[in-house]
């Protein structure tokens, strides 16, 4: 690594699995690769990867056949990436395995568990037989596409990245926002990106915590090195340690191999624990002790492991609520908490709005063939007015979907979703629960005609996440629950009939 083997731009290698660490495991295979790689992207949903592998360049991707439903799913991956390496991975590797894939657009395939140096290879052996594309000029990754200003045909367009470095570099580029707080923060970002201290990111979910924390990866001096995402809301509360520290084979039941964890593989690079707030007292205590010594011990192994990552983390709850309440350690906090980045809800940063919707136009009308160049003024009005709960990441949906859903030049009230429009709900018929329960009650129901309270709940949840295609993270930030609510709220349904 380090050299860029005659390449005009450094490789970009994406990463499909159902298990995030798997995926994080694989991607370390960029270490072993003999040109200049960007951090690889890890996904453990088909949806993600299909959506960047549309907008964003791809260089190689890496998928385990046992995250699609079928083996030639593979070829929905392979049309939109068509000058990529793909390596086709499985647990369960035989020869027509192997044929479908390489049917279905794979260029090899290799049979788990595969050491990193023959994965290297086999791409290495796939890149040197093509050139690399030159960078996509729609492709937020791509320095020119920011470098050279706004789409020729109109000025809606102009929206651009913040802060002051030369961003062509950088992971600001993609960070969009006009508003005196995102300029503050863009500051704070290229003074904190040097440090080797850990970063605290707080705000509410959608706000850009991520793409924060990616950006001080881009410019410190770890940037080449991996950068490696844990959602620990994403996983149940008794897997987050092992998904973090790894662990030794034999370490607890079904741990029928060694796995490394995020620590280890963030090695030299940056370890991004998002959600933080949802790790039990005991592995705080684990983390506060790899905080203070830069060790820790794998599960199972009393050997210990010297790992340097800087560390970056985000909550969407109140730190200071939660130490009150003896959900979160004081003295982890303090650790933490050294350089601290607070991203406002979007709400309190509206002249944001209009330039991001104008970037997510940009991309997906691009992407879905659609001629749209910009908003008309009352859909301007009704989006800057519009208290968007769910944030950034809910402003993005909703551009997608109605370009989805419509076509023109530009976008018109008529084509906001009823929701943004109306969000009272007067004209949808919502009834005003507070309203409601207010009116004298006309008489006593029998038992069994009132709903029992989990199904009601079940009924709630599952509306929020309807209403926002799935997406947990913005379905708990509309209910104002935490996303392992949602996901323990879930695991208590099964078994249950409603
Ligand atoms: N300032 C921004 N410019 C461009 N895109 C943004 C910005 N902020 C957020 N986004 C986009 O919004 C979506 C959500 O961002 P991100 O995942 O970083 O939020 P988050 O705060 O980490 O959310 P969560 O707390 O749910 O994990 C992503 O698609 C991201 O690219």
């Amino acid at each position: 690594m380090g050299s860029d083997g005659g390449r005009s731009r450094p490789v970009m290698v994406r990463v499909l699995d159902s298990s995030l660490s798997e995926a994080n495991r694989t991607g370390a295979v960029c270490g072993k690769l003999p040109f200049t790689c960007r951090a690889p992207a890890h996904y453990n949903d088909t949806d993600t990867c299909l959506k960047d592998l549309t907008q964003q360049i791809t260089d190689v991707l890496i998928v385990d056949l046992e995250t699609l439903a079928s083996d030639d799913g593979l070829e929905q991956f392979a049309v939109r990436c068509p000058t990529a390496v793909i390596i086709a991975v499985s647990a369960r590797g035989s020869v027509s395995r192997a044929v479908t894939a390489m049917r279905a657009g794979a260029h090899d395939f290799l049979t788990k568990p595969f050491s990193l140096d023959t994965l290297g290879q086999k791409i290495c052996a796939q890149l040197d037989m093509r050139p690399l594309m030159p960078a996509d000029e729609n492709d937020p990754q791509n320095p020119a596409s920011e470098a050279e200003g706004p789409a020729p045909h109109t000025e809606a367009f102009a929206t651009g990245g913040i802060g002051k470095t030369d961003q062509s570099q950088t992971g600001l580029a993609r960070l969009i926002g006009r508003s005196a707080p995102m300029q503050h923060i863009a500051e704070q970002i290229e003074r904190m990106a040097p440090s080797q201290a850990p970063v605290f990111i707080t705000g509410e979910s959608g706000t850009g915590k991520e793409l924060c924390a990616n950006a001080i990866h881009d410019l410190s001096e770890r940037r080449n090195k991996p950068f490696i995402t844990l959602n620990c809301a994403a996983i149940p509360r008794d897997l987050i340690e092992s998904e973090i520290f790894g662990y030794v084979r034999g370490a607890f039941t079904g741990a029928t191999d060694n796995r490394t964890g995020a620590a280890e593989l963030a090695d030299g690079g940056t370890l991004f624990l998002d959600e933080i707030g949802e790790m039990d007292l005991m592995l705080q205590s684990k983390l506060l002790r790899f905080l203070q010594t830069g060790t820790f011990q794998r599960l199972g192994d009393a050997k210990p492991v010297s790992v340097d990552a800087r560390i970056i983390c985000a909550t969407n709850r109140n730190p200071l609520q939660e130490i009150a309440a003896g959900r979160f350690r004081e003295d982890l906090y303090y650790r933490l908490h050294v350089l601290p980045v607070h991203l406002p809800p979007l709400r309190d940063r509206r002249e944001d709005i209009i330039p991001l919707a104008t970037t997510f136009l940009r991309t997906y009308a691009g992407e879905e063939g659609r001629a749209f160049c910009g908003f008309d003024a009352d859909a301007k009005a009704c989006l800057t007015a519009y208290s968007w709960p769910g944030n950034v990441r809910q402003l993005e949906n909703t551009i997608r979907q109605i370009v989805v859903m419509n076509d023109g030049q530009s976008i018109t009230l008529d084509m906001l979703p009823m929701l943004i429009r109306d969000p009272s709900g007067r004209t949808q018929g919502i009834v005003d629960l507070s309203r409601e329960r207010a009116k004298p009650q006309a008489n006593i129901r029998a038992f069994g005609s009132i709903e029992p309270l989990w199904e009601q709940e079940r009924r709630i949840i599952e509306t929020a996440l309807d209403a926002f295609n799935g997406n947990i993270a913005m379905a708990a930030a509309a209910l104002e629950i935490s996303p392992s609510t949602i996901y323990r709220k879930r695991q208590s349904w099964t078994g249950r009939t409603a």
